[in-house]
């Protein structure tokens, strides 16, 4: 990583350092010039690019120069600087602030200098200069400009559960978005965001992950990524320790992901470190804080604590969290009305920046609290195309508008009648799959 505030929260990370980002609300104001590094042979590829990063509005990137790492210090912040072969030189660059290093290269092997140089990577995967620079993009568009409009209610993410996405898409020339992002009619991609559970990949090494997410941009007609770690005791399959778990979500920053999900069950000191440091240096980046309260049944869980999860998943630097979301575990209906319930009761007591909750419950029994959360934001789901659910009772679009409209309850009036949700989902259901809990550690 080489930015200062990268390197100084992977110090933190190791135990090295003491927390000491602060967050003032305006993430723009500590962005440094745009720096581009890559091979001799890629050159041409980061001139192309950098042309790409120039043209973006909003992004603050209005001239391109040629230079060497050690002239970082006194590059305009609004150029892009391309230091090509920058293998031999010294590592100053991680005392400039705010300065992301993007290390740009075409398909095959990652040289460990470069990684070690940058704070992110950029993989241009084949494909046409058109899809080439959509992706790279996205990229710019995070560390440079500000956030787009938040997922909100009414819209569905897709968790994919792929051990490996490649089984799901087309690695040829002519790339097909899968079946959870474009509906049989081809109009409009059929969800609003694409969930990567990185716990839930066949692995958790950089490189792979790294090329995970490249695919899953490819293919995701410009849905946002939002990333996710989830470890076991929050039901996912992750090692429950904290020092990974940010190592891993590192990675999906050094990708350059449209959202990150944090867990509230973390430390507050490490929350906040992150946070301040992800939201100075990615003004586009979106944060879903998290609570799983799934280890007991919320029987065993008192009002007040529910609301307080509300609370505790918005805590952060001033402006830092940009959707709630709390996660309960069901053995009856009663507890997704209740789940419901305290987040209407806790939307108006959180930070303004606040845009919108998601209040769900796992099991077959908190089902109606998938179709409920519809009002509140975002809603994660299936899709039957996927090898499996990524939590026990989660449902696909399709199962929760028909629920919606089994109850006589409004049909999603935040999605109009020309979307279509997904053609596949009427031959089967999420429900068929199989779901294997990982194993319980309390
Ligand atoms: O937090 C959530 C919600 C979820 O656990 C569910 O119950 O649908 C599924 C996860 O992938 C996601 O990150």
């Amino acid at each position: 990583m080489a930015a200062a505030e990268f390197r100084a929260f992977q110090d933190y990370v190791k135990g090295r350092a003491k927390a000491q980002a602060e967050f003032d609300g305006k993430p723009q104001a500590g962005l440094g010039p745009f720096v581009l590094i890559g091979a001799d042979r890629d050159s041409a590829l980061l001139e192309r690019l950098a042309l790409v990063a120039k043209s973006i509005e909003g992004a603050g990137l209005s001239s391109i120069s040629h230079g060497a790492l050690s002239s970082v210090a006194t590059t305009p912040t609004s150029a892009v600087l391309i230091c090509a072969n920058a293998a031999a030189e010294s590592k100053e660059i991680v005392q400039v602030g705010g300065t992301a290093v993007v290390y740009v290269r075409s398909s095959g092997e990652r040289e460990a200098w470069a990684c070690d140089i940058s704070s992110h990577e950029f993989e241009a995967l084949a494909g046409t200069d058109e899809q080439i620079a959509a992706d790279f993009s996205r990229l710019v568009r995070v560390l440079r400009c500000p956030p787009a409009p938040c997922l909100g209610p009414g819209s569905y993410f897709v968790s994919l559960t792929y051990p490996d996405v490649s089984q799901a898409m087309c690695k040829g020339a002519e790339w097909t978005p899968p079946p959870w992002v474009k509906s049989g009619k081809g109009d409009r991609p059929l969800h609003d965001g694409l969930e990567v559970r990185a716990d839930l990949l066949q692995s958790q090494d950089p490189a792979f992950v790294l090329s995970q997410l490249a695919l899953v941009r490819r293919q995701s007609e410009g849905l946002p990524i939002i990333f996710t770690v989830r470890s076991r005791i929050q039901g996912g399959n992750f090692p429950n320790e904290e020092a990974p778990f940010w190592q891993l979500t590192m990675i999906g920053l050094r990708f350059g992901v449209e959202y990150v999900d944090v867990e509230a069950g973390w430390s507050r000191e490490g929350r906040h470190t992150f946070l301040a440091m992800a939201k100075r240096t990615h003004p586009g980046l979106r944060v879903i804080g998290s609570f799983h309260e799934i280890q007991r049944p919320l029987s065993a869980v008192t009002d007040q604590e529910l609301c307080s999860l509300f609370t505790e998943c918005a805590y952060g630097p001033q402006g830092s969290v940009d959707i709630v979301k709390v996660v309960g575990r069901a053995e009856s209906a009663q507890c997704s009305i209740r789940v419901n319930q305290c987040a209407v009761q806790m939307r108006p007591h959180l930070p303004d920046s606040v845009n919108c909750v998601i209040a769900i419950c796992t099991t077959e029994a908190g089902r109606l609290s998938r179709a409920l959360n519809v009002m509140l934001g975002p809603t994660p789901v299936a899709h039957p195309s996927l090898p499996g659910v990524a939590a026990p009772g989660q449902l696909s679009a399709l199962e929760i508008e028909g629920i919606r409209q089994t109850l006589g309850l409004p049909l999603n009036p935040f999605r109009g009648p020309d979307r279509d949700i997904d053609e596949a989902a009427k031959r089967q259901t999420s429900t068929d799959k199989d779901f294997k809990p990982p194993e319980r550690t309390v």
